[in-house]
């Protein structure tokens, strides 16, 4: 079937992956008014019958890395019922699988750690650069020609939001979370917070320093509520336990179709953590004291030694640190692991750091 074809009859994901037909382009409407624009491979924007003052800009990204296979799983399902009419979104909505070349070869990422190519527009030397300069752009259009900007009064943005849906290589303590990217502007609302809780994501991670992810870009250049969502542990495509990721799916559904959700925030419910600290590999001499399939949220008490680089030694700091996302093999200069701490926080219109 030809790729648009089966894009409009809900086969998102399929059509997305296979290479073999050309990418073809098009806009179209459901009677119910949704409008859908398939701009280009894997990138759907979603248009609702109408938008008020309280429409949001909403981006749902997948396959940044393209073995996190049940994240693509959800974002597929979302599609279909969108496409199909199942769903009528009360947002608007830029529906993105990241990486079709990374996915099909069941691998993170092709040359390099696409995830890793969202600080500046990239030399297109490779193809994980190539996509994620078309990330970029669709991002940029999907925020800056958006028909809510026209709506908002006294120079007010439209409430942007990015959720980029991953899941973990390692098992954790948490089975989900999400990672905050850091920012100066206003990115941590109190309806952020509250949407997680709502999805029963166990803990959030707040980043003390700018990353170079695809959340960040959303966040940094366009003030976007937007996390990098943790949604259990890797496994091959059509393997995934959805089950445990149907609270999150259903309030992700929720956030898309209701004009809007309510906020609230129990501090018993949600562990908050703060990174402490992100230790970036210096040379091949990198290496970790415990074993390189470390649980995520490994707490270590002070003073442990937790990895070394050309005779530099690592220790936790006072109160202790846990480790997440450590990763020894990564390229030299990127994050091999972070170290993070409880936090409380203050919620309210924006959530802080408790001092
Ligand atoms: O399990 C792992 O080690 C990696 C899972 C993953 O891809 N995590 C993201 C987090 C991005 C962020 O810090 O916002 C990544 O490493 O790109
Ligand atoms: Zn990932």
């Amino acid at each position: 079937m030809a790729s648009l074809q089966s894009v409009k009859e809900g086969g998102f994901l399929t059509a997305t992956l296979d290479l073999t037909l050309p990418f073809e382009a098009g806009k179209w409407n459901l009677e119910s008014g949704v409008a859908f624009d398939l701009s280009h491979r894997g990138i759907l924007t979603i248009t609702p019958p109408k938008v008020s003052a309280l429409t949001k800009d909403i981006i749902i990204s997948a396959g940044v890395h393209g073995d996190e296979t049940g994240p693509i799983e959800l974002v597929q399902e979302m599609a279909q019922s969108l496409l199909q009419g199942k769903l009528v979104p009360a947002h608007r909505l830029l529906l993105i699988i990241g990486h079709p070349q990374a996915i099909n070869a069941h691998t993170r990422f092709i040359d390099e750690n696409m995830n890793r190519l969202f600080a500046e527009r990239n030399d297109e030397t490779n193809i994980d650069r190539i996509n994620a300069n078309q990330l970029q752009y669709a991002v940029d259009d999907f925020y800056q020609e958006s028909p809510l900007l026209t709506l908002q009064h006294d120079q007010v943005l439209p409430d942007r939001w990015h959720l980029d849906l991953h899941c973990a290589i390692r098992d954790s303590v948490h089975y989900t979370f999400a990672v905050s990217p850091y920012s100066e502007k206003s990115t941590r609302s109190g309806a952020l917070f509250s949407f997680l809780q709502q999805a029963d994501i166990e803990a959030i991670l707040l980043s003390s320093a700018p990353s170079p992810t695809f959340s960040w870009y959303s966040a940094e250049n366009y003030g976007a509520q937007g996390l990098t969502m943790e949604l259990g542990k890797v496994a091959r495509l059509g393997e995934n336990d959805l089950i445990r990721l149907a609270p999150f799916s259903d309030v992700m559904q929720q956030l898309v179709c209701c004009e809007t959700l309510p906020v609230s925030w129990d501090d018993s419910a949600t562990s908050v953590y703060r990174v402490t600290r992100s230790l970036a590999k210096k040379s091949d001499d990198f290496s970790f004291t415990f074993p390189s399939n470390q649980a995520n949220f490994t707490f270590f008490e002070h003073g442990k030694l937790l990895a070394q680089d050309c005779g530099v030694e690592y220790y936790s700091l006072e109160g202790g640190e846990a480790v997440v996302f450590p990763n020894p093999n990564v390229a030299i200069g990127q994050r091999a692991c972070l170290l993070v701490q409880q936090t409380d926080v203050i919620f309210g219109e924006q959530v802080t750091i408790a001092k």
